[in-house]
C-alpha cells in the first residue's frame, strides 16, 4: 500500500538542508543599471566537478494524480536548479540521505515565482510539472549521463492531490 505524502509550501527555511530557493529575496537586493534594475544577488551557487556548468530548457509534461513516487535520484558531481519560465507552480520532492539511500520524501509546492537549486548529491524526484506543459530554465553540470544515481523504493509513496 503506497504511503501518503503531504505537500508543504516551499520556503527557504524548510528547504535549507536540500539546497536554495531562487526567489526575489529583498535581503539580497541591490539596485543596478542606474536604479532601473533590482539585482537579487547570489541566491545560490552552481556546483560542477570535472565538467562545465550548462544552461538548458526543460519542457515538462504535467504529472497525473494520484501520483506515485517510486524512485529518487541524485547527481553526485553537481548541483541542479529549476526556475519556472512559464510562471507556473510545480512540485519538488527531496529526501535526506539515510545510509546511501533516500529517506521518506518531503514534498513542497513551489509557486510560479520560485525556483530551486538542489545542492550536489541531494536526493530528489525528477521534475514534477502541474496542470499543463511548462518550461523551466535548468542550470546543472554538463554530461548528465555521467552524473546520475537512482534508487527505487521497495514501497512506493503517493501524492494524492497536487495541492496542499
Ligand atoms: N534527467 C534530467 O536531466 N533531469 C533530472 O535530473 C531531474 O531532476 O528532472
Ligand atoms: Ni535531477
Amino acid at each position: 500500500m503506497p504511503i501518503e505524502l503531504p505537500i508543504r509550501p516551499l520556503t527557504a527555511e524548510t528547504f535549507a538542508s536540500f539546497g536554495d530557493v531562487i526567489e526575489a529575496d529583498q535581503a539580497t537586493m541591490r539596485l543596478i543599471n542606474g536604479g532601473t534594475t533590482e539585482r537579487f544577488h547570489r541566491l545560490s551557487v552552481a556546483e560542477a566537478e570535472g565538467e562545465g556548468v550548462i544552461i538548458s530548457l526543460f519542457r515538462g509534461q504535467p504529472r497525473r494524480f494520484p501520483y506515485e513516487i517510486t524512485m529518487m535520484e541524485r547527481h553526485p558531481f553537481g548541483s541542479q536548479s529549476f526556475s519556472p519560465l512559464s510562471g507556473r507552480p510545480f512540485l519538488v520532492a527531496v529526501s535526506e540521505d539515510a545510509g546511501g539511500r533516500p529517506g521518506e520524501p518531503q514534498v513542497f509546492l513551489a509557486s510560479g515565482s520560485q525556483g530551486i537549486n538542489y545542492r550536489r548529491n541531494v536526493w530528489h524526484h525528477p521534475l514534477m510539472v502541474l496542470d499543463t506543459v511548462s518550461d523551466f530554465l535548468v542550470v546543472d553540470r554538463d554530461r548528465p549521463e555521467t552524473n546520475l544515481e537512482e534508487f527505487v523504493f521497495d514501497t512506493p509513496y503517493v501524492i494524492s492531490e497536487p495541492r496542499p
